[in-house]
């Protein structure tokens, strides 16, 4: 057996370490006002109650054993998948998304689920070079990330030869937009890989059958009103950059283009700044893309369900119109268009 390297040892070391000390005391998760929840180690229980020593410190505070949870072991610390945890309560998930994310990790799975915690900025993980990582890959062979879902949903869609569906939830500003954007993206790119080439790795077969995967991002109340656009016989003028223009494969076909730059013309007319988003989608989105036998995007169609109308005639004042009365506004005085797309 080769000698471990001296990180690893010392990477094992520190691990036994710290499970040595977690060992020693009876830790748990102490709710608070500020920080959510706070480690510690109860010290004496007393009936309802318990004496627990902050880990942060050390101050001691009387509390309700109740409002306690369990905390688990230092191995568990940045599981990728949520549903590991030995004791699954909300504390020790707060705790593994917030470790995650101070490591740069803003997507953790959580069983069939995948978790996304806004970073509110621009990060390198939707690169090329990213897209081609995720590529025919199993999802335990990457970290978590929104392009293994749609990875996960383009094969399902060759094997099960099933429509698929990927529902993307959260409360305004959580980031479903910009996730919708990446799975389209994700699939951009690997249909214009089928497009263009033999160079398709081993488990990402073409999928046998007309297919279409949809994803929805719709508001939870009210009965569906619905409108829809078909793209795939769209005029040729162009339209704003969508920021995807290549693969690493190359240019994206016409109808890939298409779904793209669709984005940002209902973005113009659907979103607005709110006091939780500056670009909040004021209606609900309903994407289906259609695939061809040979894997490659045949067409798309996105329905929208219950555009806030109201926004026009009457709005908090902290809040804005629809973005195309400005870029109107913008473009008529010869200005430039104000910064309400961020990407
Ligand atoms: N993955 C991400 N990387 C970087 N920034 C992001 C990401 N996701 C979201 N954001 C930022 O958060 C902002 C809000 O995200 P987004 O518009 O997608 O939210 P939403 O859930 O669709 O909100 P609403 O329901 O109000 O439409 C984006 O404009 C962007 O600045």
């Amino acid at each position: 057996m080769p000698t471990p390297r001296l990180s690893q040892s010392a990477e094992a070391a520190r691990a036994a370490a710290a499970q040595a000390e977690f060992n020693e005391k009876k830790w748990i998760w102490v709710p608070d006002d500020k920080e959510g929840y706070l480690a510690g180690w109860v010290h004496n229980e007393d009936g309802e109650y318990g004496d627990i020593i902050m880990a942060a410190g050390g101050e001691i505070r009387r509390v309700p054993l109740f409002t306690l949870s369990k905390m688990n072991p230092p191995k568990f610390d940045r599981v990728d998948d949520i549903a590991d945890l030995t004791f699954l309560n909300e504390a020790s998930v707060v705790h593994n998304l917030r470790l995650r994310f101070g490591s740069g990790a803003i997507y953790t799975y959580s069983g069939l689920f995948l978790v996304a915690v806004n970073p509110y900025q621009s990060l390198p993980l939707y690169s090329d070079a990213i897209i081609h990582q995720y590529r025919s890959k199993r999802r335990d062979e990457n970290a978590p990330h929104i392009f293994a879902v749609a990875e996960r949903a383009w094969v399902n869609m060759g094997e099960e030869r099933e429509n698929q569906s990927i529902l993307i939830t959260g409360e305004s500003g959580a980031g479903k937009t910009e996730s919708t954007k990446k799975v389209i993206q994700y699939l951009a790119a690997i249909a214009t890989d089928v497009h263009q080439g033999p160079s398709t790795p081993s488990h990402s077969r073409s999928p046998t059958l007309p297919s279409s995967q949809s994803f929805s991002n719709m508001p939870s109340t009210g009965l569906p009103r619905t409108n829809s656009t078909k793209l795939g016989h769209a005029p040729t003028t162009s339209t704003t950059g969508s920021g995807f223009a290549l693969t690493a494969k190359g240019r994206l076909g016409l109808l890939e283009r298409q779904i793209l730059q669709a984005n940002p013309i209902l973005e113009a007319f659907g979103n607005a700044q709110t006091q939780r988003n500056n670009n909040s989608s004021r209606f609900g989105k309903f994407v289906r893309i259609s695939f061809a036998p040979d894997g490659s995007i045949a067409g798309a169609n996105i329905d929208w369900y219950l555009l806030e109308k109201s926004r026009v005639v009457v709005r908090s004042e902290a809040e804005r119109s629809f973005h195309v009365f400005y870029q109107l506004l913008a473009g008529g005085l010869d200005l430039k268009v104000t910064s309400w797309r961020q990407s």
